[in-house]
C-alpha cells in the first residue's frame, strides 16, 4: 500500500492528459491483478487490458522513471506505489459535494472513492427537504453554510452537482474558499481562473461521441 499522506507541495511529474488518463487506467488493472495475487505483469499483458500496444505501455511507464525488466516485466505492488504518487492517489484529499439531487445522492453512495484516497467531508444542498439528512455518513449541510464550513474544514477539491443555472455562482464561492479543482457535472462551461482545474463530466456529449463514432464507422 502506498504512504497515506496530506498533498504537499512536490513539484509533479509534467505529463500530458492522455498519459495521465492511460495511468489511470494502468492503477484500477494493477489493483486487480494484484488482488487475484498475481505479483508481476508485462507491457505487453498490461497494454492488453486497457487496449494499448505494449509501446505505449513502456513509454508511459518510463515517463515515471519506472524500468521493467526484460523477461520479467514490472512488479505490480512497485508500480501501484509509483502510479499512485504521481496522480496523488497515495494521499489523502478532503472533497464536498454541492447539490445533493439524483445524481449528487448516487456519487455519496458511491464507495470508490475512498480507496483511492478521496474522502467527501460534507455535502451541501439548499433544499429543505436535504438539509440535515445523512447519506452514506456524509452529513448534508445547508448550502449557506459553504464558506463557514470550509473555513473550519478546508478541502481541496469540489464535485458539482447542481441545476446548470446555478453551478457558476456556486463555483465562484467555492474557489473563494480555496478549492482548488473541481469536478463538474452540470452541462456548463465555468469560467474560473486558471489556477483551478476543471474536469467536466457531461455525460450527454459522451453519448453524442459515441454516436458520432459509430457513424463514422459505418
Ligand atoms: N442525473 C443524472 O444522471 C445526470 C447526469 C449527468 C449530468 N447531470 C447534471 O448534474 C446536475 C445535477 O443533476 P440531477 O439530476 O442530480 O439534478 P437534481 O435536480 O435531481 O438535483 C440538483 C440538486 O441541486 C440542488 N441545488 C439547486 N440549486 C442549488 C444551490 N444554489 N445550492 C445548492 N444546491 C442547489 C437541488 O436542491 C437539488 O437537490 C445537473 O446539472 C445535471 O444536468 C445529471
Amino acid at each position: 500500500m502506498p504512504d497515506r499522506s496530506t498533498p504537499s507541495d512536490d513539484k509533479p511529474i509534467d505529463l500530458p492528459q492522455p498519459a495521465v488518463g492511460r495511468l489511470s487506467l494502468y492503477y484500477r488493472e494493477l489493483h486487480r491483478l494484484l488482488e487475484s495475487q498475481q505479483g508481476g505483469v508485462n507491457s505487453q499483458q498490461l497494454g492488453k487490458l486497457v487496449n494499448v500496444s505494449p509501446a505505449v505501455v513502456r513509454r508511459d511507464l518510463s515517463a515515471l522513471g519506472t524500468i521493467g525488466r526484460r523477461g520479467v516485466g514490472y512488479d505490480i505492488a512497485r508500480l501501484i506505489e509509483r502510479i499512485g504518487d504521481v496522480l496523488g492517489s497515495g494521499m489523502q484529499w478532503k472533497v464536498v459535494l454541492v447539490g445533493v439531487g439524483s445524481l449528487g445522492d448516487a456519487l455519496l453512495r458511491y464507495r470508490g472513492f475512498e480507496r483511492l484516497g478521496f474522502q467527501l467531508s460534507a455535502a451541501f444542498d439548499n433544499a429543505a427537504n436535504r438539509i440535515g439528512s445523512t447519506i452514506a455518513g456524509v452529513r448534508v449541510l445547508d448550502a449557506a453554510l459553504i464558506e463557514s464550513f470550509l473555513a473550519a474544514e478546508p478541502a481541496e477539491l469540489a464535485i458539482l452537482a447542481v441545476p446548470a443555472e446555478f453551478a457558476a455562482d456556486i463555483a465562484d464561492r467555492l474557489v473563494g474558499c480555496k478549492i482548488n479543482g473541481i469536478l463538474n457535472f452540470a452541462p456548463t462551461t465555468l469560467k474560473l481562473p486558471p489556477k483551478v482545474a476543471v474536469v467536466n463530466v457531461d455525460l450527454a456529449s459522451e453519448l453524442q461521441r459515441l454516436a458520432f463514432a459509430i457513424q463514422t464507422q459505418k
